[in-house]
């Protein structure tokens, strides 16, 4: 009995082991950077030789007191600067510090800078979460952007234009940039994407991380897989090498639509499925928004050109999985305070935290209404239109529900034929 008992527990640790190796790691590797510390010295990432041949090496001020950390740095030299101090940039600068790399946090603020620079906290977020001594912060773009190997941008998406545009003319024109932030702009209605080549030129090649990744277990190490998409495969693989460890575990991916566009449809949904919540529903009731919400997220991407395999992975139903299942999250809190009766000013008067949902929902509406075909959208995308008539103030969280519980009837699958062509089909088979 104990031996049965041993070899199950066993597979299930071999199991556990391949799903967070490295990305090129075989499965005896050493973890993190096992792909990179094959390289000799003289070797640099291909993404950076294509694209940045002129940058490198890169100063000697890399060589910056590592402090104490679990892995070796890289057998070459690389700095990376994470513009935003909030929650996901101090995440991002944990992972960066634990595999070696010597990051630099930038701050809106000298006085959050010296702050973590003594102390290894930061004041107001990730409380009880000593950062990586290896994390050096300053409010100085001038200090940090211009010498970076790669630049990760973690700001919300709402204020990402004001900020990129503050800073633009301090980063050169080929480094590439990795943006962590979810969302779309209410008032261009563009992507992350769109945002940064407005804002830092087209040329440049960018890169996007998505997935369940709560900043809080990243910090505490606890295991977590993302996906990094890029046009630029190359891109992709470095920044995910760079990033993997034992506990981080990086997929790469060519769809950055399908990756952007599960990103911000997940937070409305996670807003949605606070409000069942907060309603008082059930499980069932929880599991068919979400699944209903994943169905919606599956036709707005395929009508932006997104992979249907990309909707169903991290980026997709796996972040929309965490975020309305998981207790962190600040678009579900949102939505559970609706759900309990409380108005839109009484929670944003209430709360410090960004619901990222709230704008995202606005403008993809409107996104909605201005590029996909047909009438009777709201039939289409029922969640998405609920929510943000529920945030407008035009309809409450009950009546919502009572909405989607009388839609007329329709096919579970929008890409399904109908059922009695299939039928048909079916009688001519022979
Ligand atoms: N917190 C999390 O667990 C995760 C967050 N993300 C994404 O990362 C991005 C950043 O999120 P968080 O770090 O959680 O946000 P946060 O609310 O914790 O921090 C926002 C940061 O942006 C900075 N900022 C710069 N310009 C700003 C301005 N004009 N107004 C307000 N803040 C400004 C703030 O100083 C602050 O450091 C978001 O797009 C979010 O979707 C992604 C995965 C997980
Ligand atoms: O994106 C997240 C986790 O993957 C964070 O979600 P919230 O913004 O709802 O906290």
């Amino acid at each position: 009995m104990v031996a049965i008992l041993n070899v199950g527990y066993l597979s299930l640790l071999l199991t556990l082991v391949g799903i967070f190796l490295p990305l090129h790691g075989s499965a005896f590797a050493p973890p993190g950077l096992s792909h990179l510390n094959k390289r000799t010295v003289a070797q640099f990432p291909p993404s950076q030789r294509r694209h940045d041949e002129s940058r490198l090496p890169v100063s000697s001020s890399t060589q910056i007191n590592m402090g104490s950390s679990m892995n070796q740095p890289p057998p070459y030299p690389i700095r990376v600067t994470v513009m935003g101090g909030g929650n996901f940039g101090l995440a991002l600068a944990t992972i960066c510090a634990r595999n070696g790399i010597p990051v630099t946090l930038l701050v809106r603020n000298q006085e959050i800078a010296t702050h973590i620079n003594q102390k290894h906290q930061h004041p107001r977020y990730m409380q009880n979460i000593t950062l990586p001594t290896r994390i050096r912060a300053t409010s100085d773009p001038n200090e940090c952007l211009p010498d970076a190997t790669y630049i990760i941008h973690s700001v919300p998406c709402q204020y990402s234009r004001e900020f990129l545009s503050s800073v633009s003319e301090y980063i050169p024109p080929n480094t590439p940039v990795l943006s962590a932030s979810k969302g779309i702009e209410t008032k261009s209605l563009g992507f992350m994407a769109d945002i940064l080549k407005e804002c830092l030129g087209d040329e440049r090649p960018y890169a996007f991380l998505s997935g369940p990744s709560f900043a809080r277990e990243i910090c505490e190490g606890v295991a977590t897989a993302v996906v990094i998409a890029s046009e630029d495969l190359d891109l992709a693989r470095d920044l995910a090498t760079m990033m993997s460890d034992e506990s981080f575990r990086c997929f790469i991916s060519k769809d950055v639509v399908g990756v952007e566009i599960g990103g911000a449809v997940k937070n409305v949904i996670a807003i949605a499925a606070g409000m069942c919540e907060g309603l008082g529903l059930g499980t069932n009731a929880m599991s068919g928004l979400v699944t209903r919400g994943c169905g919606e997220m599956r036709r707005l991407g395929l009508t932006f050109g997104a992979r249907s395999s990309t909707i169903s992975g991290l980026s997709g139903v796996g972040d929309t999985f965490g975020t309305c299942f998981g207790p962190l999250s600040r678009n579900r809190k949102f939505g559970y305070r609706l759900g309990r009766g409380e108005t839109m000013e009484e929670i944003l008067a209430s709360s410090t935290e960004v619901a990222e949902g709230v704008d995202t929902s606005k403008a993809l509406v409107n996104l909605i209404r201005t590029k996909c075909k047909g009438y009777r959208l709201d039939l289409k995308y029922p969640i998405l239109f609920g929510v943000a008539s529920i945030l407008e103030g035009t309809t409450t969280p009950m009546e919502g529900l009572k909405g989607l519980m009388s839609m007329p009837m329709q096919m579970e699958n929008f890409d399904e034929r109908p059922y009695e062509f299939v039928v048909k089909e079916e009688e001519c088979e022979p």
